[in-house]
């Protein structure tokens, strides 16, 4: 087995992802690889999602998603865009199923490059979240936020897209709100006993959305997909919009959010290569691709 593994730097709306190809090993990223290249600026990013060799027939391949901080999440959807357009340029496939530790995900490249991810089904007990009490309504929750005291962020909405989601309705621009102050005091919430990704989402037509969010192990990010994702459904469920929404993230870009009448909410948007290189997945220790060199 070589000491390095293949990677490609990529976004997917902003949202900084490394895909890793780990297939055909079987060592692991580890976290303390993934705390250096999330602290190295060239390589900075918000998820690694490591592809490994398929662990259940039918699916192509098994794919784990760790945070910047190293921890792991159960989702991420601007980062299995990624890899789906990673694999569609190497095996020409259009068509993907893979698998992840919240279940079985299937994916499809379109003619025009854009992505669309079956992101499953969205679940709102209160213990699939989960949450460290019961609420029989999760669509608004009484949380006490105590020392954040900001009055205007109460009674979110709770959703899991397979990872655990808050998503906090806002009548004004979601710009106006301090994230960085309380997203990690939001996430850390004792309600929360896995941490939770925490968003701020503004209703702008029965169609629309603006969503900003501070994602668990990983902090302010320009998109999120699986938060994108439980503010669609969130939205739906409140009434405040259809089943079909456009929604805008902080890079500037949006994702197209259909909750099918089958319940599953299908994701599409884009995905972009920056660059390729190798790495040590027991360091972190990296470096580009000739080709790539200028
Ligand atoms: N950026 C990801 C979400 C990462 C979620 C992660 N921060 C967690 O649940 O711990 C996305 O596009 O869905």
């Amino acid at each position: 087995m070589a000491i390095e593994a293949p990677f490609a730097k990529m976004n997917g709306l902003g949202n900084e992802i490394i895909v890793a190809d780990m297939r055909g090993r079987a060592d692991r990223v580890t976290p303390a690889a993934a705390i250096a290249l999330a602290a190295d600026p060239a390589t900075k990013f918000d998820q690694i999602m490591a592809i490994h060799d398929p662990r259940t027939p039918g699916t192509i391949n098994y794919i784990e998603i760790i945070n910047s901080d190293g921890t792991h999440a159960q989702a991420c959807g601007n980062g299995t865009r990624c890899v789906v357009q990673a694999l569609a340029a190497e095996t020409r496939q259009k068509v993907f199923t893979f698998e992840t530790v919240a279940g079985i995900l299937n994916a499809e490249e379109h003619e025009d490059g854009l992505i669309s991810v079956d992101m499953g089904i969205p679940r709102f007990g209160w213990q699939d979240i989960p949450l460290a009490e019961e609420f029989r309504d999760t669509r608004a929750i009484e949380l006490q936020i105590g020392p954040i005291d900001a009055p205007v962020l109460h009674s979110p909405s709770v959703a899991s897209m397979g990872n655990p989601h808050a998503i906090f309705w806002v009548d004004n621009d979601v710009w106006s709100y301090d994230l960085d102050r309380f997203g990690p005091l939001l996430e850390n919430h004792p309600i929360f006993p896995e941490r939770a990704n925490i968003s701020i989402a503004q209703v702008t037509s029965s169609e629309t959305l603006n969503l900003r969010t501070w994602e668990r192990g990983a902090g302010l990010t320009l998109a999120c997909g699986s938060a994108t994702c439980a503010a669609a459904v969130s939205a739906a469920r409140t009434g405040r919009t259809g089943r079909s929404v456009t929604v805008t993230v902080p890079s500037g870009g949006t994702l197209q959010i259909d909750w099918r009448a089958d319940d599953h909410v299908v994701m599409t948007g884009p995905a972009e290569w920056e660059f390729s290189g190798s790495f040590n997945p027991a360091t972190g220790a990296w470096r580009r691709d000739q080709q790539d060199v200028a």
